[in-house]
């Protein structure tokens, strides 16, 4: 689905992403991971067109992303969740979701000024929309709540759900547990993998928390100042003597790193 092909990006001297090629399948949560300054973030902005690579190509579905700018990125399928949850606070979670649409709707200024029939339609369908989703998401009952009002793992749902509402192919989540106490990262674990079998999403995930990557990746790239060092499945990858060793120095378990 998504083709990184030899990738080096620079920043003056700084070689940020060193070469890359990996590739993301359809259907896979696939996580990226390493230590700090890695270059997982980079990788990042340039699917999201922030920054343009000075070497290789990135295609998503055949098509070469390089030449998309970075508001036409949605419109190609592709959302994305940041790291620090970014909602309207004083608005509810319903239309914080409904947001979500804005740059889906077809829709211009004089029928919204008119509220002609097509846009009260478009309205109603966006709404049901939104609350399957809060369905599948469990957050039904807040609905009506503030965002402001909700703990921070129920505010990082919302974000999650705001970035599905454009039913994205690909979905960028950005350190999604990053904050969270176990038992909010337990609920975004069971929600990931609700989204992938209920909904056949493709996410790809940059996360530091390694319990919650072994438990939903179907496959880890590795990153290390701005190299891949190892893919593969979960299972291979904490075996990895590459990976540790990046992560932890010799002879410790990754299971430990959060
Ligand atoms: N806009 C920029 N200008 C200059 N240097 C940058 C820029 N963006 C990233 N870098 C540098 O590129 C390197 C990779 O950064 P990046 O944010 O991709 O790492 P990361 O793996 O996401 O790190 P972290 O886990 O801490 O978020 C770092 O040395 C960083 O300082």
């Amino acid at each position: 689905m998504l083709n990184f092909h030899e990738i080096t990006v620079q920043f003056d001297g700084l070689v940020a992403i060193n070469n890359l090629s990996f590739e993301v399948s359809k259907g896979n949560i696939h996580s990226i991971i390493g230590p700090n300054g890695a270059g997982k973030t980079t990788i990042f902005n340039c699917i999201s067109r922030y920054y343009t690579p000075s070497m290789g190509a990135i295609t998503f579905e055949g098509k070469n992303l390089i030449t998309v700018k970075p508001h036409q990125i949605i419109s190609e399928g592709i959302a994305r969740s940041f790291q620090n949850v970014e909602l309207f606070s004083e608005m509810t979670v319903l239309d914080n979701l409904l947001t979500g649409l804005h740059s889906r709707l077809k829709r211009n200024i004089f029928s919204i000024a008119l509220n002609l029939p097509s846009v009260r339609k478009n309205e109603a369908e966006s709404i049901k929309k939104a609350y399957k989703l809060l369905d599948l998401l469990q957050l039904t009952h807040l609905s009506n709540e503030k965002v402001s009002n909700l703990s921070f793992g129920y505010q990082k749902m919302v974000d999650i759900g705001r970035a599905m509402m454009a039913e994205p192919k690909l979905l960028l989540l950005d350190e999604p547990v990053a904050g969270m106490n176990p038992v909010e990262t337990g609920q975004i674990c069971q929600l990931l993998l609700r989204i992938k079998e209920e909904m056949n999403y493709t996410i790809l995930l940059i996360e530091h928390d390694m319990s919650l990557v072994m438990k939903v990746s179907d496959y880890v790239t590795v990153m290390n100042f701005g190299q891949k060092i190892a893919e593969g499945i979960p299972r291979e990858i904490q075996k990895d003597p590459r990976v540790i060793e990046a992560y932890l120095g010799e002879g410790k378990s990754l299971a430990e790193v959060k």
